[in-house]
């Protein structure tokens, strides 16, 4: 596999003038903080560290905002969010009739865009200057513990922290590079939609934007080698999901891999491992991330990765070097815009203040935005040693039946103290609703901890309310404690009381 290039970005930043501070500090010869890789870890590093009053250079070499800005989460939910409305008018729901849809694919791209340059003044360089980092235009490289350069530039530190991000793989599948696959990195500069498009990965991804295209109109096939879909997920959650992109008339086809892609007139025939073949105008490669490590003179610096290529930290996010912490997708945490924020604060303040704050790993959310909507946190759904799991079905909670969208579930997952330490919602706002469990699992909240909170009605927290609830009630019909509430409920009716 060979991590991809990135794509020349379309929409141009607020800030034209986009040119380096001075590379040297204000006082002294030494940087307080360098960070290496404007994303979203190192802009949320820069902003922390800045607010303590170090001082703080970001070195990035294409634009800050990162993956999530320019080419991960934003788009790709501007694009859903196109996706869904044309679902939702082409089935508006029993006794309403929308009429004839059609969807401006240009025009859409062009919002994609559009809610990009939205965004993008707040990760701007005009923006991280006003918080009180300097920002530096360039490609850095460590040239020992104590030392980058900027473009051949030496530049000195005290600290660093290294979040350069991961990038999408391209495998090494005979035909497929000559295809000119698209990656997330480079499918958001096309300008009109494919008519038929091939989708190869079935994570996040593949689902995320396989969905997207097909509801605005791409005929789409998705490839994905493993059994099934979203495979981190509660298989029953992915079997929702398998089934929505069915229905959004996308051919899915897991378990199975490609051979080769060749040319087939102006489009692409891929053939696959069973003896089935695609003809694609456009093929979307989405088969996982690889960190962004190499080229960045590591081993210089002292900084160790693993066999995979992450940065290998300890809890408090430190590298091998002592003077230089990681943050982001190059760890090989979770690879979420969330985490990149929490541990780019984290590793900041460790650096800077000299703390050791510790990594918390317990409740990291994931949510993936198709419809149905699929939210889990802490460990999986599917039961396990010492594990009660208890699910309410979309169809018993009012909410759905109202919105005509039961197709979903709550399963929460408690241990032996009958505290809640899994979740997995699938449904509308189903990434909303997952903020109760995140904080109960947090906080070791138990059963009865939700079940005594008053939920609103109708909501579709009433599906978390409601496991809870379920869980109590079962450990009252055990026979300790239902032979406790029969004899207090003696006792009162004794006394008269
Ligand atoms: C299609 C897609 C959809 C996604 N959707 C979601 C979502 O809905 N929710 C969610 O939580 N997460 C989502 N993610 C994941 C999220 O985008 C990433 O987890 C997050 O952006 C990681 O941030 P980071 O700071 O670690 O790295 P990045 O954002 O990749 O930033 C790294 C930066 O380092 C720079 N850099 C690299 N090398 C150098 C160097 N040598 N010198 C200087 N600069 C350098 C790069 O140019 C880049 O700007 C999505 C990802 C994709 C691809
Ligand atoms: N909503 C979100 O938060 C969100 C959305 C998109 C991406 N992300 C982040 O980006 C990461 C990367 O996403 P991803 O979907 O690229 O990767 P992934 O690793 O999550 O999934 C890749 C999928 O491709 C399949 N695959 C691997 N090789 C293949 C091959 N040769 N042919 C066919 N299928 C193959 C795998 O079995 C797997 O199902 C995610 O893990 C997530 O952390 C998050």
């Amino acid at each position: 596999m060979t991590p991809e290039p990135r794509d020349v970005p379309t929409v141009p930043m607020t800030d034209p003038a986009w040119t380096s501070d001075p590379l040297t500090p204000p006082h002294g010869a030494e940087w307080d903080l360098v960070i290496v890789g404007g994303g979203t870890a190192g802009i949320v590093a820069a902003r922390t560290a800045a607010g303590f009053g170090a001082s703080v250079l970001l070195v990035e070499r294409d634009r800050p905002g990162g993956d999530c800005l320019w080419t991960g989460c934003v788009p790709s939910k501007a694009m859903l969010a196109a996706a869904h409305s044309v679902a939702g008018m082409r089935a508006p729901g029993p006794g309403l009739h929308a009429g004839h849809v059609t969807v401006d694919g240009p025009a859409v791209l062009r919002r994609v865009q559009e809610a990009i340059a939205a965004i993008e003044p707040d990760d701007s360089p005009a923006t991280l200057r006003r918080a009180g980092a300097a920002v530096a235009h360039g490609t850095a490289r460590f040239t020992g513990p104590r030392e980058i350069t900027v473009d051949g530039t030496p530049v000195r530190f005290r600290r660093a922290l290294l979040s350069t991000g991961a990038a999408p793989v391209v495998p090494d599948i005979p035909g497929l590079r000559a295809a000119d696959p698209r990656t997330s990195e480079t499918i958001w500069s096309i300008t009109e939609l494919p008519a038929r498009l091939l989708v190869v990965g079935g994570g996040p991804i593949g689902c995320e934007l396989g969905q997207a295209f097909a509801r605005l109109g791409s005929r789409v096939t998705l490839v994905g080698s493993a059994p099934r879909l979203l495979g981190r997920e509660d298989p029953d959650a992915a079997a929702l999901v398998t089934a929505a992109l069915v229905a959004d008339g996308v051919d899915v086809r897991t378990g199975v891999a490609l051979s080769s892609v060749v040319p087939d007139g102006g489009a692409h025939r891929a053939d696959l491992d069973d003896g089935t073949e695609v003809v694609a105008d456009l093929v979307l490669v989405a088969v996982g991330r690889h960190p962004r490590t190499t080229d960045l003179g590591l081993a210089e610096a002292g900084i160790a990765v693993d066999e995979r290529g992450f940065v290998r930290v300890d809890a408090h996010l430190r590298t091998g070097n002592p003077r230089v912490w990681a943050a982001g997708d190059l760890t090989g945490y979770p690879a979420f815009t969330h985490t990149a924020g929490v541990h780019g604060t984290l590793a900041a303040t460790n650096a800077v203040l000299g703390l050791r704050g510790t990594v918390d790993t317990t409740a990291i959310p994931r949510v993936t935005f198709t419809q149905p909507e699929v939210a889990a946190v802490g460990v999986g759904t599917s039961g396990g040693p010492g594990l009660t799991v208890r699910t309410v079905q979309h169809a018993h909670v009012d909410r759905a039946v109202a919105d005509g969208a039961t197709d979903g579930f709550t399963r929460l997952a408690f241990d032996r103290r009958n505290r809640v330490v899994g979740a997995t919602i699938v449904g509308p706002r189903a990434g909303e609703s997952l903020a109760e469990a995140v904080l109960a699992i947090r906080q070791g909240l138990r059963a009865r901890d939700i079940a005594s909170a008053t939920h609103a009605y109708p909501t579709y927290g009433d599906g978390v309310w409601n496991a809870a609830i379920a869980q109590v009630r079962a450990q009252l019909g055990r026979p300790v404690p239902r032979t406790a509430v029969r004899v207090l409920a003696a006792v009162r009716r004794r006394s008269g009381r």
